[in-house]
This record gives C-alpha cells, structure tokens and sequence, in this order.
C-alpha cells in the first residue's frame, strides 16, 4: 500500500489547517494512500520531519502551511535519491509556490488535487547549500520577508508586507555586486536581484512573466540603483509585467548564476534567510513530481 506523510505547520496563515485534518487524511485514505501526520514544533522541525519521511520510504510527503513550510520541506527531501513525490497544501500567508502551480487556497480543493494523483516535473534551485522551489534573491528589498513579525502576519495576512514595504522604502540602499550568469557578467550597483524558478513572487504575478517550472533554466532579474521614482515607476509596471524591457532592468535566462559583492549581503530563499554572499544558484532540472491540477499548466508535459 502506498504510504502518504503529511507535514504541516499548525501556525501558518490563521491556524486554518487543524480544524481540515480529519478530512484531508480521509480524502489521502479513500484514494489509497495510508495516512499521517506531524505537525511541526519549531522552525526547522518540516525539514527534519521531511528527512525522516525520506527513511521511512514514504511515496508522497505533503507539505501544509506557507511558503517557509514548502522550503523547509524541500530541504529535507532534495538531497535523497529517491525522491516522494510532493503535494502541497497551501494555508500560509504567502502561497506564492501553489498560485504559480494553481494549487488553490483552499485546504479540501488542494487535497482532492492531491487525491486526483496527477503531477509534473518542476525544477528547483540550489544556492551553495540550500534547495529553494519558488525564488531566492538579495539586495536590501529582500530583507522585509523576513523583518515582518510572524504575529502581525497571523493577524493581518499579507497587508503586513506592504505596510513593511512601505516603511522600508525610504532607507533602501544600494549594493555593488557582480553577477555572472551563464558566461555573461553584470557588474555595478543594483537595488535587488532575483533568481525565479516560477512567476509567482510575494503577490506579483508577472514579476518573471516567462518562467517556465521545468525548462532547466532560472529567470534571473536585476533592478540597478534608481532613485525612488524610477523604483516606483517601475514597481507599478511590474504589476503588469511591462518592466522586463525597461532601462533599469537586466531580464535573462540561467542556469548557473554567480553572485559577489563587497558589502555585507543577505540572501534569501522563498522568503526565509538563506545566508550571505557570495553565492552560486544551480537549477536542479526536473528534481521533482509535484501533484498539480490536471489539464491547467502550460508547462505540464501532459498537456504538450
Ligand atoms: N509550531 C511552530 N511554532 C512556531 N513556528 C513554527 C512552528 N512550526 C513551523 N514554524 C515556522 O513558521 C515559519 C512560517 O511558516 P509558514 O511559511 O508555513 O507560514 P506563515 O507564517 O503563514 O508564513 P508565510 O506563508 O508568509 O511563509 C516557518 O519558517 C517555520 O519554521
């Protein structure tokens, strides 16, 4: 009999998976699958579960919670041979992993996808140590993922990043770096750079308009130093995904991108801090079956 885990984290979001567990487990049941759960105690405590999963042979491990649950689960199961395949339940604050792969948020309809059995290949990347699924990037605009206090995200959703966001704005400096990417190399001073595996980043849909989840490669995107109009000139295009072409912007495709810099840079992965520069990210192709919803993905061979 096929054997399901279920790793999630019961603080996520607003406390939303623990009155769905009963359900969740019975839908994994009914479509197979022999059942249970952990629930995580601590920051860490998803990659341990996760590791333990990978010993004990489980076929799928799923992980419920937010976006850092996703990275945490990530990071215990990337490093096996013999990868379970994933499913993800998305209950956090940001979800920006199952909106790029239309998992929605909403526990039951994410676990019946699960129930479903269909999944694709999605690539992750690997900056030095760390796995990320989603995006990694650095520069001072990153920071605010992890300056937002976890309670006020648990009270006030995703309002608390832009009222972060806001407060920041002000005080963003810029970082000299050189970035190698793929033979070509960028070299000055930038506001941010990111390192996308999908197109679904902090809310922006659009930010990397044509990042495909399992071509191999990562879409790389580096904002210069602009002054604070010009950021918020092209933060609203963004919006719409009509910065790619501008001025400030450098838009590319990678699959191998070295990043250095003098001063002192954090680096962060789907959200969480990941450690400081230097820094080298490498796509791990196809590294994953993901369960996703059947016939909606362009990037989902079945649907080529
Ligand atoms: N029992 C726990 N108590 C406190 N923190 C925990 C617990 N279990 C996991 N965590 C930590 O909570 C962090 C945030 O979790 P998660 O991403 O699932 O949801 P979130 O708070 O909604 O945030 P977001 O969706 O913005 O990432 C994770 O980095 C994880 O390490």
């Amino acid at each position: 009999m096929k054997r399901a885990r279920l790793i999630y984290n019961p603080t996520s979001g607003r406390e939303a998976i623990k009155k769905h567990l009963p359900e969740v487990l019975a839908k994994l049941e009914k479509a197979g699958y022999e059942a249970s759960c952990h629930a995580t105690t601590e920051e860490g405590d998803a990659t341990n579960a996760a590791r333990i999963a990978i010993e004990r042979g489980y076929d799928v491990v799923i992980a419920a919670g937010g976006d850092g649950t996703i990275y945490e689960v990530v990071n215990g199961l990337a490093d096996a041979e013999r990868r379970p395949k994933l499913g993800i339940i998305p209950v956090g604050t940001t979800n920006d992993f199952a909106r790029a792969i239309q998992v929605p948020r909403s526990v039951e309809a994410a676990a019946d996808i699960i129930a479903a059995g269909h999944t694709m290949p999605i690539d992750i990347g690997k900056m030095n140590e760390k796995y990320f699924i989603n995006i990694a990037g650095g520069g001072r605009l990153t920071e605010l993922t992890y300056e937002v206090p976890s309670k006020l995200k648990t009270m006030i959703g995703q309002l608390a990043y832009y009222l972060k966001g806001i407060e920041m704005l002000p005080s963003i400096r810029a970082t000299e770096v050189t970035i190698e990417y793929d033979g070509r190399i960028f070299e000055g001073e930038i506001m941010l750079f990111l390192v996308a595996n999908t197109n679904s980043v902090g809310g922006f849909e659009k930010l990397a308009p044509d990042a495909s989840l399992n071509d191999g490669m990562f879409t790389m995107l580096i904002l210069k130093k602009t002054n604070l109009a010009d950021f918020i000139r092209i933060a609203t295009l963004a919006i719409r995904g009509e910065h790619v072409n501008d001025r400030n912007v450098i838009y590319a495709k990678a699959n191998r991108i070295k990043v250095a810099t003098k001063d002192k840079m954090q680096l962060n992965l789907d959200g969480e801090f990941g450690g400081l520069a230097p820094a080298e990210f490498v796509n791990h192709y196809r590294h994953f079956d993901v369960f996703v919803p059947a016939g909606k993905l362009p990037d989902d061979p079945a649907n080529q």
